[in-house]
């Protein structure tokens, strides 16, 4: 590094901690894990001079980028005023990811123009594992756009480089987290003490690039218990539901997938103090009534679950929000949570959403099934973790068959559980709680048949409920 480069990159260090865009202290992070530094640049709007100071530096160390290409795009929202500053002052083409579900319009996830295969370079503020480039890189190739460089203003050193590097993206950055550190220590902003306590984070909060595609191993999963989780979300439903599971030392679900009112009710009555949910098909109940409703709430209450509709909605979104609030069953009114395909595009979501986020209510996303030959490919469960990690404050988890979320925030459901491995003859295909559970890595598991089908539905019951609780307790270990 040449000799002005360093005098800039220190008294940039300076001017960030003054405006708190390097901070210390006990922060959580996205994934849960507690870092005693936090660096936040969304500070730099403030601060113009400073913005245009980083997108200068930005565009410095874009020139050891070997590869052309024809626009920049920043990563949203921090890098996309600094992609904006460097698109005006050198006159190159940007691109615009959008990030939340547009239900309407033209639905373009890459705003801006560009040609099929052309290259471009992404921008972002500050780099840990190198997830949020993915996202960005992701959504680029679906419009046919490459990417094989990245230029971050601050990489917190914890493996960005190697993560992304196996993706066949060059991460090259302004400055790192050491080098950070050392600044400040000179320049006595911070002790020696905090130093030491940074450097052994980074040492052993380290992402390392996965050997495979397949979803993340539940020994890649950080620890955490239902109620750590559960302090960590700001969706309130997710946090009732931890809550219950934790308190009623239960992560199974039942499906009460009887035609008759009065068969659920007893069902539910029995197996109620041992479940954290129960999950209906409530338009296979050939007497339903508000009666039943009624009758079926009050269960929820004396046993303390939540109730589960298992619509799967899945059609354009004004169908969907009317089948979800009207028809005869009301859904909206009593069901705490209900789920959805994805498949007719995020209307779907944003019409539940319409109805179910003043209520409180939440959503589960179907990202995988259990039944053999079902068409979900990879990239489609990829968009719906996509989607389903975009909208927090609705989305409080998936169903599905494998870990798919590192989010601690987000539940993971799976249906298809049976005492034994095996299938019926429609296709169903099931698992043990154990496999779910320690294998897989998931949160929750579904039981239908396995229990209602029992000549002893309660000490069924019971044994799914230790099965799947003591799966999920040897993984703290
Ligand atoms: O992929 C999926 C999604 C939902 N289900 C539902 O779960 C239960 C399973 O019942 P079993 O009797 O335990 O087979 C049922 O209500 C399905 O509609 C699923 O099985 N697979």
């Amino acid at each position: 590094m040449d000799v002005q480069a360093n005098i800039d990159t220190e008294k940039l260090v300076l001017d960030l901690f003054e405006v708190e865009g390097v901070k210390f202290g006990n922060y959580t992070l996205k994934s849960g894990v507690q870092a005693p530094v936090y660096i936040d640049l969304r500070v730099v709007v403030s601060y113009p001079e400073l913005m245009v100071r980083v997108s200068e530096m930005l565009w410095k160390a874009s020139q050891n980028v070997k590869s052309e290409y024809k626009s920049i795009c920043g990563v949203p929202y921090t890098a996309l005023p600094l992609a904006t500053c460097i698109s005006a002052k050198e006159n190159i083409p940007m691109l615009i990811r959008r990030k939340e579900a547009k239900g309407y319009g033209t639905k373009k996830l890459i705003e801006g123009k560009y040609n099929d295969g052309d290259n471009c370079l992404i921008i972002e503020d500050v780099c840990t594992s190198g997830s949020s480039v993915l996202d960005t890189v992701q959504a680029l190739k679906t419009c046919g756009i490459k990417v094989s460089d990245a230029i971050v203003l601050l990489d917190r050193e914890q493996g960005a480089v190697d993560v992304l590097k196996q993706h066949g993206i060059t991460l090259h950055s302004v400055m790192g987290l050491n080098q950070v550190m050392e600044i400040l220590e000179r320049s006595k902003k911070i002790d020696c003490e905090m130093v030491e306590k940074v450097r052994s984070f980074l040492q052993v909060n380290r992402f390392t690039p996965s050997t495979n595609t397949q979803p993340c191993q539940p020994n890649q999963i950080k620890k955490l218990s239902f109620t750590e989780r559960g302090k960590l979300c700001t969706n309130q439903m997710t946090k009732k539901l931890f809550g219950i599971m934790e308190e009623k030392k239960s992560n199974l679900v039942v499906s009460a997938d009887f035609t008759q009112s009065q068969q659920i009710l007893e069902l539910v009555d029995k197996v109620g103090p041992h479940v954290c949910m129960v999950k209906t098909h409530i338009d296979i109940v050939e007497d339903f009534s508000q009666d039943f409703i009624t009758k079926l709430l009050q269960m929820a209450q004396k046993h303390k679950f939540l109730l589960f509709e298992d619509r799967k909605y899945a059609d354009i979104g004004n169908t969907v929000k009317l089948q979800y609030n009207n028809g005869i069953y009301h859904v909206s009114s009593w069901a705490d949570i209900i789920n959805a395909h994805c498949i007719s595009g995020l209307g779907v979501l944003a019409a539940l959403k319409q109805i179910g986020l003043e209520k409180n209510k939440g959503c589960l996303l179907v990202a995988e099934m259990s039944s053999t030959g079902n068409m979900i490919t990879a990239e489609y469960t990829a968009a719906t973790v996509k989607l389903a990690e975009e909208n927090k404050d609705f989305v409080i988890g998936f169903i599905c068959q494998n870990r798919l979320s590192d989010d601690p925030t987000l539940l993971h459901l799976t249906p298809g559980v049976q005492l034994k491995k095996g299938s019926d003859d429609l296709g169903q295909q099931y698992l043990t709680p154990e496999e779910v559970i320690s294998k897989r890595g998931n949160d929750v598991i579904i039981v239908g048949r396995g229990i209602t089908q029992s000549a002893d539905v309660i000490n069924t019951a019971i044994a799914y409920k230790q099965s799947a609780y003591n799966a999920y307790c040897q993984l703290l270990q």
